[in-house]
């Protein structure tokens, strides 16, 4: 996943990429309140970037269209994903006696800051992965989901970065061969809250995901997506009305699917084409000029040959 292209001046860069709930049925709740949840989850090829180089002493910077929208600071639960993931993992590698040493991380913060597409929890993800590179650490893969979990509910889908259904509260993994598709993402810049919208649910029982199982195109995930849901699309849309014009616009646009993630508000259109997608683009970003618009393609998933994890 490390990018090409890195970031001028950092030893190594890592992609934090988008997280797209292309369903969401949450069918439960645990006794501590949180929510259980069935999604169908893929990534953009597109993100956020993160740098990672030695330093002599810990440093963080950012840049980007969303870094102004950031906490700095890594302390308390509000604090950086980044930061937090820098430190959870180099607490767990001290007191098993490995060295992690000061480091300068660098955030390009292109996703926009609680728009239901995981960029606290990709940056989380990518954190860990970069850190474990830069250090030299070698550590168990389910050791290291354990730490994200400690870091967010969505952190150990991103560790997976791949199409993947997600059960529980997003500890249940399950990789999936799904096809990539040309995708828009579009964001009114309504930051939603994933609390409050888990608090304005009122039904927490619904039908369970069906996922259709064999080799499937494109077009049989299409058919199979209008039969699943976001069960987060009507208390968001109750609570911020105006995101119910983004699904029109999109629709409007020539997207042959169109759903909102996670908790909102960032919906996604899926295309036949990449041209057809570039278009819908281009007409969206002129006509609403302060909306966040992202033209990126998912990546392709494989058959799971690991099983559950
Ligand atoms: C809704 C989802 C779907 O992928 O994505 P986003 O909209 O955040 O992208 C996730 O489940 C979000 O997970 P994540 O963003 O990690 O949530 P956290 O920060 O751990 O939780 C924020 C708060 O939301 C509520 N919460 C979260 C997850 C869950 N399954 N049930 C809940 O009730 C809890 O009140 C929790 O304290
Ligand atoms: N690196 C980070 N990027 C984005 N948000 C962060 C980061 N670190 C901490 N946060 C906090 O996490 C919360 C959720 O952010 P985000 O992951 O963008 O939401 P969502 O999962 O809904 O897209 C925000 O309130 C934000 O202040």
């Amino acid at each position: 996943m490390t990018t090409e292209d890195g970031i001028p001046g950092f030893a190594l860069t890592r992609l934090a990429p988008a997280k797209i709930n292309l369903a969401l049925h949450v069918v439960g709740q645990r006794p501590d309140g949180y929510h259980l949840l069935e999604s169908l989850v893929t990534f953009a090829d597109a993100g956020d970037r993160i740098g990672f180089s030695h330093w002599a002493e810990d440093r963080f910077t950012v840049s980007g269209r969303f870094s102004t929208d950031l906490p700095l600071t890594g302390e308390g639960a509000s604090g950086n994903l980044v930061l937090r993931a820098r430190d959870l993992l180099r607490a767990h590698l001290v007191e098993r006696g490995m060295a992690a040493g000061p480091v300068h991380l660098h955030l390009e913060k292109n996703l926009p800051v609680a728009s239901g597409i995981g960029g606290g929890s990709a940056d989380a993800a990518a954190a860990l992965l970069g850190l474990l590179e830069l250090w030299g650490a070698r550590f168990d893969r389910g050791h290291l989901q354990d730490i994200a979990l400690k870091l967010g509910a969505d952190v150990p889908m991103c560790l997976e970065g791949r199409p993947l259904i997600a059960r529980g509260i997003g500890e249940e993994l399950e990789g999936l061969p799904l096809p990539s598709f040309p995708i828009l993402l579009i964001n009114p810049l309504i930051a939603v809250s994933t609390p409050v919208i888990f608090r304005t649910l009122t039904n927490k029982t619904n039908p369970a995901l069906v996922i259709p199982r064999g080799a499937l195109v494109g077009s049989d995930w299409i058919e199979a997506l209008k039969d699943m849901r976001n069960d987060l699309e009507p208390p968001a849309r109750i609570l911020e009305p105006a995101i119910g014009a983004v699904s029109d616009t999109l629709i409007e646009a020539g997207a042959a699917f169109v759903r909102m993630s996670g908790s909102g508000a960032t919906y996604f259109g899926l295309f036949e084409t990449a041209d057809e997608r570039d278009a819908a683009a281009a007409v969206l970003s002129t006509d609403h000029p302060n909306w966040y618009v992202l033209a990126c393609n998912s990546v392709n998933g494989e058959e799971d040959h690991h099983g559950r994890h």
